[in-house]
């Protein structure tokens, strides 16, 4: 067969075309004499970044394919007939395209088209890798009535395929039902419940590189954030955006974004519970608004030869016009100078002068104006106001009265009040407190899209605080209620979304699970009824049942084992994760050594010479390793506060596999997995 009969040779010419054409657009930008169009050096150095960026942005990945589909429409429009799908645009030295970015709107059929809707697509075609090699295609006759509907092997082959390293895209093999998530409009806020596995991350991921494609020039201007649980989750999801070149996108934890104060502390879980309980915010409002106090004096302002009286109860009028007024603390308190001047203006009119803008600037910068503002509208400070919220209990009492019982107050206050913000133990809850109390005194910046993913663990008062990050913004908010570990964990996504600000949010469900395996999945699942009743069993779509070992021991033999255990699971390709209680971690470390295994932290790359990570349950949510050795599940329940927690840490700890799953134990397994 020639090479133009053979359609796989014809497509490898299109690749090897392709990536000359990509080489060129490369080589365009390296040309780029700059030297004649920047007046200034300033320009030129901004000019010279974001070429390099552009340079870097066209590198030819060798490792990743540069288009992993074609489609093949039955008519011929403007744009064309037939498309090769990638990671980004490739044109010819024409401006023809040679590769059409995933996220174009022609781009769209390649995931969503079906036999029921076809789309006008005539072939859809599926292109197999072997590192940058292309070496299979795959096609679908959407419109053939006579072609059988199968299920795709190199789909499959993409899912089923060993993970080592930090996450990757999905690109090639986004799914209908995940793709109508990732395409979802700008304006709206989406929020996905979804079991483990089921590539929530994944679709917030792939929905912020959509939005930045569609949306490009308003999302620079406006911002966009991924907020993950933790450091090792973001270590984990960090390369999933820049392989899409996308790499402008900021990351942070919820802690993160309300470092206001240095956090030492912790709370015990009541206290916690409460300082996170939306209730706290009108407390805050309450603290905040007591700092303003109504005038009972009058105001006499000197200019010149003259003096200006503005009486008490019209300077009442003023401030508690502006407390009525739903603005921040902080813009209320720079308007009032202004205000007071306009009222010193209007009896200057009265009097037959003519004072000009400038007369009321100056009247509003006199001396008497500023002392008066300082007096009735103090500064807050909003660390300084947390810290005596929970240091004084009088001051406390004052503001919860009627919002918080006298034990909840008792909860807040600290046995030894604090004597400055800097020496302060101050907890994560309370850093979230002053975030509110900040947002009080100064609007928060709101961004123009946020990705909050593991979000049934949130409290209230952090819902608050990632919700005024989206003021004027959207959102995607991810999580799945059956893994909600802390003890303010969300109940109902209805309540997280009033919280956040978003209650008009369209919540959708994903129900394949792309991770775990059935078997696995299945053992798992139920725990479901006796920690989330009512939450449906994620549905495996791996066609490789994987495998479950249940292995028991006794006490003294349980480290070994475990350890036996993971040098079993190293004999397979892939990751490996040893799921541990956290209190278990230490010893199984030391025995880990003394066997002369090395194992990684979770959030370290792994690697193809070091695959084994030891992972405390606590951290394990979000993660997933090839083949998962768990030690004493009855430790991990014992680990949490409470029974259904205990559980629920259980679940997540279960639910990491993609392959296997050994659970080595000692002591008797929770009844509810028997
Ligand atoms: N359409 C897809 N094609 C191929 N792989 C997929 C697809 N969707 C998800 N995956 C893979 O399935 C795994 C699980 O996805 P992800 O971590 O996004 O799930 P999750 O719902 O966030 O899980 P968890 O609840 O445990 O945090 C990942 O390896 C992801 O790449």
């Amino acid at each position: 067969m020639s090479a133009s009969d053979d359609p796989l040779a014809r497509e490898r010419t299109h690749l090897a075309h392709s990536r000359a054409a990509l080489r060129a657009m490369r080589e365009d930008v390296e040309a780029l004499d700059i030297k004649d169009v920047t007046a200034n050096w300033v320009n030129a150095v901004v000019l010279g970044a974001q070429i390099e960026e552009r340079i870097k942005a066209l590198a030819d990945l060798s490792h990743t394919p540069l288009f992993f589909g074609r489609l093949d429409y039955l008519h011929t429009t403007q744009e064309g007939q037939r498309f090769y799908i990638g990671r980004r645009h490739v044109h010819d030295a024409d401006g023809d395209p040679m590769v059409i970015d995933w996220r174009a709107p022609v781009s769209q059929p390649f995931y969503r088209a079906s036999r029921k809707d076809p789309q006008d697509v005539g072939l859809r075609r599926r292109f197999g890798y072997t590192g940058g090699e292309l070496t299979a295609y795959e096609d679908e006759h959407l419109s053939d009535p006579a072609e059988l509907e199968r299920t795709s092997k190199l789909l499959q082959a993409e899912i089923e395929r060993p993970r080592v390293g930090p996450m990757r895209d999905i690109v090639a093999t986004i799914q209908p039902e995940q793709d109508e998530i990732v395409r979802s409009g700008l304006a709206g806020t989406v929020c996905v419940q979804g079991g483990p596995g089921t590539g929530k991350t994944a679709v917030g991921l792939h929905r912020v590189a959509y939005l930045l494609y569609a949306h490009r020039e308003r999302l620079a201007r406006t911002g966009t954030l991924v907020i993950g649980p933790n450091r090792s989750f973001l270590h984990y999801i960090e390369q999933v955006l820049p392989a899409l070149g996308e790499l402008e996108v900021r990351q942070a934890t919820v802690d993160d974004l309300v470092a206001h104060v240095e956090v030492r502390g912790t709370d015990e879980a009541t206290t916690a519970v409460v300082k996170g309980d939306a209730r706290m915010a009108e407390v805050l409002r309450r603290a905040v608004r007591s700092h303003v106090t109504l005038p009972t004096e009058p105001l006499m302002v000197v200019r010149g030869s003259r003096r200006w009286r503005v009486p008490a109860h019209e300077l009442e009028g003023i401030v508690a016009e502006l407390l009525d007024r739903d603005i921040r603390y902080g813009a209320a308190r720079d308007a009032l100078p202004q205000r007071i001047a306009h009222a010193v203006l209007v009896r200057m009119e009265q009097a037959g002068e003519a004072p000009d803008d400038r007369v009321q600037d100056a009247v509003a910068r006199n001396t008497a104006v500023k002392a008066f503002v300082k007096a009735v509208w103090p500064p807050v400070d909003p660390a300084k106001l947390v810290l005596r919220l929970l240091s004084d209990a009088g001051f406390l009492a004052e503001h919860a009265a009627g919002v918080l019982t006298e034990d909840e107050q008792k909860l807040l206050l600290w046995a030894k009040p604090a004597r400055s913000v800097k020496s302060a133990k101050w907890s994560a809850a309370d850093a979230v407190l002053i975030d509110e109390a900040q947002d009080l005194v100064e609007r928060t910046h709101s961004l123009g899209h946020v990705v909050l993913d593991e979000a049934q663990d949130l409290s209230p008062m952090q819902y608050r605080a990632v919700g005024r990050r989206c003021t004027t913004g959207s959102a995607t908010i991810l999580g799945d209620l059956a893994q909600g570990t802390t003890p303010w964990a969300t109940e109902s996504w209805a309540q997280a979304l009033g919280h956040l600000g978003k209650p008009d949010a369209v919540v959708e469900e994903l129900t394949a699970g792309f991770r775990v395996p059935r078997e696995v999945i299945a053992y798992a699942s139920r725990l479901l009824p006796h920690m989330s009743p009512g939450l449906a069993a994620v549905e495996s779509v791996r066609e490789n049942p994987g495998s479950l070992e249940i292995r028991h021991f006794a006490p003294e033999e349980l480290d070994a084992e475990v350890v036996a255990a993971c040098v079993e699971s190293l004999g397979h390709e892939g990751s490996i994760g040893l799921i541990a209680a956290d209190a278990r971690v230490a010893p199984l470390a030391e025995a880990l050594t003394a066997a002369g295994l090395a194992y990684l932290s979770p959030g370290e790359e792994t690697t193809a010479t070091s695959r084994l990570t030891l992972v405390p349950a606590s951290l394990a949510k979000g993660l997933e390793y090839d083949y998962v050795v768990l030690d004493d599940p009855a430790a991990v329940v014992d680990g949490e506060p409470d029974e259904r927690t205990g559980l629920r840490r259980l679940y997540v700890a279960l639910t990491r596999a993609v392959s296997g799953l050994t659970v080595v134990h000692s002591s008797p397994l929770p009844e509810q997995l028997t």
